[in-house]
Order: structure tokens, then C-alpha cells, then sequence
């Protein structure tokens, strides 16, 4: 029995964590694990369940095979640890916030992998980085200018769901937990 893997992505500010914060508890009931990332930001800049570590110590695990995908973007490293694959193995479903531009390596190491696209209207994304204010502004405008780079390309792309979050967080974990569970993530 293989559980399920679903693949969150979106803009930087389109609320990743913030639905997977306010959708744990439920996922958890229903044996979903969110998986705790592993990424090179300094603790008091972490603001999400990811686990810090130095530049050096992410290549030493990386080294070691303790990553099941990992990415570079925004000047940070990013890891998913190979514990996933235990999970999956014995049917246990798993969701991890992962990165629009690793989407097709995910997709080679995990070819029934579910994509869940978080959307958000422009202007309310500029607006939440902003108000978030765990980036400097060149540094939000460097996100910015990140998403361009996908434009829209992504939300056409066969296999990927697409949820907005432009409303409040509310409805957009109902529209998750709903669609997770009548499988309208459809497998790649
Ligand atoms: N539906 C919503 N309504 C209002 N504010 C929201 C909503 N969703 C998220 N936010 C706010 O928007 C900001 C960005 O959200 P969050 O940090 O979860 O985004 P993210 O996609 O995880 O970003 P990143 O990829 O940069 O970590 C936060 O300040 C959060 O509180
Ligand atoms: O732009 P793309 O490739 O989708 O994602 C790049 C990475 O940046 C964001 O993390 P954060 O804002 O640093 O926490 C995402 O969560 C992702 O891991």
C-alpha cells in the first residue's frame, strides 16, 4: 500500500503555511502528515514548523542522502527528509510545501504526485508580504519577480489543482480538506 503524496505550491505569500497551520489538525485526524522541512534560514526567521540549520550542515545532510527532494530558491536550501518515503510506504498520506521550480524533478521521483496550487490575486500578495514583514523590501520584490518567471504557465499545466486564497483562510482549508478527500487532486 503506497500513500499518497500532495505537492503544495504557490507564490511566496500566497499562505503555504498558513493553510497548513490551520489545516493540521484535521489533515492529522485523517492520517495526512505534514512533513517539517529542513531549510537554511536563521531560527528567528523560520516563522513556520521547519527545522534551521547553517549552509554547511544542509550539505553535510544532503551529502548523506537524508533528503528525499531538495531545492535551492530565494537564496535559502530547502530539504524534505527521506522519512517521507517511509510514511508512503506504509500508505500513510503526506503533504509537503514544496517549490514550483522543483516541480518537475518531484514529479520524476514521484510520478503519481498530487500538485495543489495555491493562487492569490497580485495586488493581495504584494499587500501580504508586505504586512508579513519577514523580508526586507527588495527582498519581497525579489519574490515578486520570482513568480513572473511561472506567469501562468503553471496554473494551465495538465494534473495540477488549482485552490485560491485570496478570501479567507477558512473557506480555502474547506476547498482542501474537500477536495483531498474526493480526490479531485488528481495523480499526475
Ligand atoms: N487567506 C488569507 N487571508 C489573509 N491573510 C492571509 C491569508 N493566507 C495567508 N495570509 C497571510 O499572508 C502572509 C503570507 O502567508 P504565508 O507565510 O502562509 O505564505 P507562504 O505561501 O507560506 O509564503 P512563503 O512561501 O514565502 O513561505 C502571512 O502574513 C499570512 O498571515
Ligand atoms: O518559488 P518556488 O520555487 O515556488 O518556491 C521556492 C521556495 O520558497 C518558498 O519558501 P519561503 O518563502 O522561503 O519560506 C516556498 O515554500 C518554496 O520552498
Amino acid at each position: 500500500m503506497t500513500g499518497r503524496l500532495i505537492y503544495l505550491i504557490g507564490p511566496s505569500g500566497s499562505g503555504k503555511d498558513s493553510l497548513l497551520d490551520a489545516a493540521r489538525a484535521r489533515l492529522a485526524a485523517r492520517g495526512c502528515r505534514i512533513v517539517q522541512r529542513v531549510i537554511t534560514r536563521s531560527v528567528q526567521a523560520l516563522g513556520e514548523a521547519a527545522q534551521g540549520v547553517s549552509p554547511a550542515q544542509f550539505a553535510a545532510l544532503q551529502a548523506c542522502g537524508a533528503f528525499a527532494l531538495c531545492w535551492q530558491a530565494n537564496g535559502l536550501s530547502y530539504g524534505i527528509p527521506r522519512e517521507i518515503d517511509d510514511w508512503l510506504a506504509v500508505g500513510e498520506d503526506v503533504l509537503v510545501n514544496g517549490s514550483r521550480g522543483h516541480l518537475a524533478q518531484a514529479r520524476l521521483r514521484y510520478p503519481t504526485l498530487q500538485v495543489v496550487l495555491l493562487t492569490v490575486d497580485a495586488g493581495v500578495l504584494r499587500q501580504r508580504l508586505l504586512a508579513r514583514g519577514r523580508e526586507s523590501p527588495s527582498e519581497i520584490e525579489a519574490r515578486l519577480a520570482r513568480n513572473a518567471q511561472f506567469g501562468e504557465r503553471l496554473m494551465a499545466t495538465a494534473g495540477v489543482h488549482l485552490l485560491d486564497n485570496s478570501g479567507p483562510l477558512e473557506h480555502t482549508v474547506e476547498r482542501l480538506l474537500a477536495a483531498l478527500a474526493d480526490g479531485h487532486c488528481a495523480r499526475a
